[in-house]
């Protein structure tokens, strides 16, 4: 298992290209499913994640080229001939359950694994099962797997979805093209990954509109065709190196970044005193004075978004005064509070919600990675302490951060790679 030995108190300082968005690309690979034809997909982020997502297409009995032989361009097509996704691969990897919606459109059925909880939360998936029955398939658990099948193919509805669910929203939006008729998603989810998946489907021959909206409607098409479709980049690994822009007082440039994709959290770095703007192509960052201590609650798009809680909350344990994190989407979403306070920080939890009491430093210590996002949370704790900080457990940022070492290393940083 690797680890990475870090050596902190440097500000960083020059540019970071941000890489393709792993929730848009992960989807986006599903969407090959839809069509026998080859979906070409550029800006692929080279992560463990889109691995584990190739190798469950190839599962299915779909091709996977490598077209530039560097990770970063692939095309995808060819017939299911495997309407199973299994256990040790949905079990690795949360966003497999997105293969359920286009499998059941294109073959009307499929066989998924039960994705159970994770690291950070319960995470049923019952939006996605209820939305698909309201389409039409019978859906029946046994032996920890889904087992779904639509005999007449799934038919289009208006589905009210009690939740903006980002996974369920897409599910249903990829089933939902190939359905008979008319299709409306009321309550969808707004997230930008939406409108990126939404604009490959309609490349690929689909009728979405408002995709972006809380209102997305699906005409049913007899099928799709291939497409070549350039992943968004990801603003969460954007808004991450924002946030270690901010911890070290350094000064950024990222590089595809863009602050319309990070509302929430361009305020949030504003009030805490950094300063964000946009130059062209480039969201650029940095800080000068000293960080202030604000309030956040985590909300579905356009709110703050959970996956930079646990940035936020290496930022805010170094802030004058207090603040306060709730986390409102996922139950579990704090366990790098403990590796924090082990640095240094004052951070408490009273249910979902944290009181961080700024500290001046930070101090290196050996800490865990829990999950992906919490991971680099430790990574900028390090960055900003004083002594050497060493991470274990980095596969589970592996899953989602492209080159990391070798990103921070460009700007200023003192960070390594040990391979055990
Ligand atoms: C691969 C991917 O894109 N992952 C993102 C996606 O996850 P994911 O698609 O799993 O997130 P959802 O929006 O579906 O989940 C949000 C909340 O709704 C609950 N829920 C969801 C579905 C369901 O059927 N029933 C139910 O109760 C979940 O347990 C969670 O508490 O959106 C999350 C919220 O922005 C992000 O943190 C994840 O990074
Ligand atoms: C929670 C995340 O991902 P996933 O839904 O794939 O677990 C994340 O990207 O922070």
């Amino acid at each position: 298992m690797d680890r990475f030995i870090i050596h902190g108190g440097r500000p960083l300082h020059g540019e970071i290209v941000i890489g393709g968005a792993k929730n848009a690309g992960l989807k986006l690979l599903v969407a090959g499913l839809l069509t026998p034809e080859r979906l070409i997909l550029s800006n692929v982020p080279r992560i463990a994640d889109i691995a584990t997502m190739r190798a469950l297409l190839v599962q299915h009995g779909l091709s996977v080229e490598d077209v530039k032989g560097d990770g970063s361009t692939l095309s995808i097509g060819g017939d299911i001939t495997n309407t199973e996704a299994p256990y040790d691969i949905v079990s690795k990897m949360r966003a497999s359950i997105l293969v359920l919606g286009p499998l059941l459109a294109r073959c009307h059925r499929a066989r998924v694994s039960l994705p159970g909880g994770c690291a950070i939360g319960t995470r049923p998936v019952d939006l996605h099962l209820k939305g698909l029955e309201t389409l039409g398939a019978e859906i029946t658990l046994e032996n920890g797997y889904i087992n779904a099948v639509a005999p007449h193919g799934l038919k289009g509805e208006r589905i009210i979805l009690p939740f903006a669910s980002v996974g369920a929203t897409e599910n249903l939006m990829m089933a939902a093209t190939l359905a008979k008729g008319r299709t409306e998603i009321i309550n969808a989810a707004r997230e930008p990954e939406m409108v990126d998946l939404a604009n490959c489907l309609n490349a690929m021959g689909a009728r979405i509109h408002g995709a972006g909206s809380g209102t997305i409607t699906i005409e049913g098409v007899e099928a799709l065709h291939g497409a070549e479709h350039r992943i968004m980049p990801d603003r969460i690994e954007c808004g991450t190196y924002a946030c270690a822009a901010a911890i070290t007082g350094g000064d950024l440039r990222l590089v595809g970044g863009h602050v319309d994709h990070l509302g929430a959290v361009v305020r949030a770095l504003e009030e805490t005193g950094v300063e964000v703007s946009q130059e062209g192509d480039t969201m650029r960052v940095r800080r000068t004075g000293a960080l202030r201590g604000i309030d956040i609650m985590t909300e579905p798009y356009p709110g703050f978004p959970t996956d930079m809680q646990a940035q936020f909350m290496a930022l805010l344990s170094v802030a004058e005064g207090a603040s306060m994190i709730t986390e409102t989407i996922f139950e579990n979403r704090f366990m790098h509070v403990p590796e924090l306070n082990r640095m240094g920080a004052r951070i408490n939890v009273h249910g979902s919600s944290a009181i961080i009491r700024g500290v001046h430093g930070l101090s290196g210590a050996p800490v865990m990675a829990t999950d992906l996002r919490a991971s680099f949370s430790l990574i900028l704790a390090g960055l900003a302490a004083h002594g050497e900080t060493i991470l274990s457990r980095v596969y589970h940022l592996d899953r989602g951060y492209e080159a990391v070492e070798r990103k921070l290393a460009a700007c200023g940083a003192q960070i390594e790679r040990v391979r055990d």
